[in-house]
């Protein structure tokens, strides 16, 4: 029998019918599901829908050819975000991730269906969601580590006390491991470092929603690796809910409470699948397979 976190990822329909490859996989996942001693319970295993995508299609006018030829991106994509969970969102380059993060951040608005966060339409960015991307260049140059998450803390709360706001940020850079760099400037950090801040800046002004758009994507294997544990240990602080864009299998195993893995363009999903793993690897060998069989499902056919 498969266990209710199973049954909860079945609940959510694909929009495309599985293979006998994805049959597979569920096998896997279900199985290692029940028999995982050490499993770190979903957090949104409560089942509160916290961000609600309803046959969500994204359309863009194409490139070039003739006048209102469109490319379709995402198309009818039904998923509920769960609060307090860490959601990923795994698949080929070009196949829809980043539109689909996007159009949940409110940056570009949908061509047919809904986003809802807390029952209310997405129409626009607002403060309840704040977006992590993966290039280097999303810090205020002109100011300091600390500087930067006190500019976005005083966004968020004009009315916070100087001293607070000093404070917090601390915390948080405290908290990525960056206080030796406190008083740096961007141009002197790493890229890891420079990250480290854009997610210290992130979590300091307690979005509902954090959005990472493959943000450890252009660090080296080893600061990526240092990323993701990282990662894990911070949302810990305060249990934000996370939706995270990736085509790296290993890190949607090791960061994913569950995996949207989405066909190739135009996206939909493939299949949703609880993951066991989160956190555990490089040393969970089941975990380890999970990611070669995901792996396989992403190698496009032919
Ligand atoms: N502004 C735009 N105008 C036209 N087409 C776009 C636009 N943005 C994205 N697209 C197209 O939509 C499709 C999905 O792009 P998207 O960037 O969401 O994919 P992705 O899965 O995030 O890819 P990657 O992993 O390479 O970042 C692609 O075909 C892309 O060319």
């Amino acid at each position: 029998m498969v266990d209710q976190a199973f049954r909860a990822a079945a609940d959510e329909r694909p929009s495309v019918p599985a293979s006998e490859k994805d049959a597979n996989m569920n096998d896997i996942l279900a199985v290692r599901t029940s028999e995982s001693p050490q499993r770190a319970a979903s957090p949104g295993e409560a089942n509160e829908t916290l961000l609600s995508v309803r046959d969500a299609t994204i359309q863009f006018p194409a490139p070039k050819g003739r006048k209102g030829a469109v490319v379709t991106a995402v198309k009818n994509v039904s998923i509920d975000i769960r609060r307090a969970e860490k959601f990923v969102i795994l698949g080929p380059s070009g196949c829809g991730k980043s539109t689909l993060l996007t159009a949940m951040g409110g940056f570009i608005p949908l061509s047919g269906g809904a986003i809802e966060l807390e029952g209310r339409p997405v129409r626009k960015p607002s403060m309840q969601t704040v977006m992590v991307f993966q290039d280097f260049f999303q810090l205020l140059p002109w100011k300091t580590v600390r500087a930067n998450v006190e500019f976005a803390l005083r966004q968020r709360w004009p009315r916070m006390p100087r001293g607070e706001r000093r404070e917090r940020a601390e915390h948080f850079v405290d908290l990525v491991g960056l206080s030796p760099q406190l008083n740096q400037y961007p141009h002197t950090l790493s890229g890891g470092q420079k990250q480290r801040c854009a997610i210290a800046r992130a979590f300091s002004v307690s979005p509902e929603v954090l959005l990472m758009d493959e943000p450890f994507g252009a660090l080296d294997a080893i600061n990526r690796e240092r990323m993701q544990g990282e990662l894990n240990r911070i949302w810990e602080e305060g249990r934000p809910t996370i939706v995270f864009v990736t085509h790296d299998v290993t890190e949607a195993v090791h960061l994913g409470h569950r995996i949207m893995v989405m066909t190739e363009g135009p996206g939909q999903i493939r299949r949703l699948l609880d993951n066991p793993h989160v956190g555990m690897l490089p040393y969970d060998t089941q975990g380890q397979e999970s990611v070669a069989e995901l792996r396989e499902m992403l190698i496009p056919a032919g």
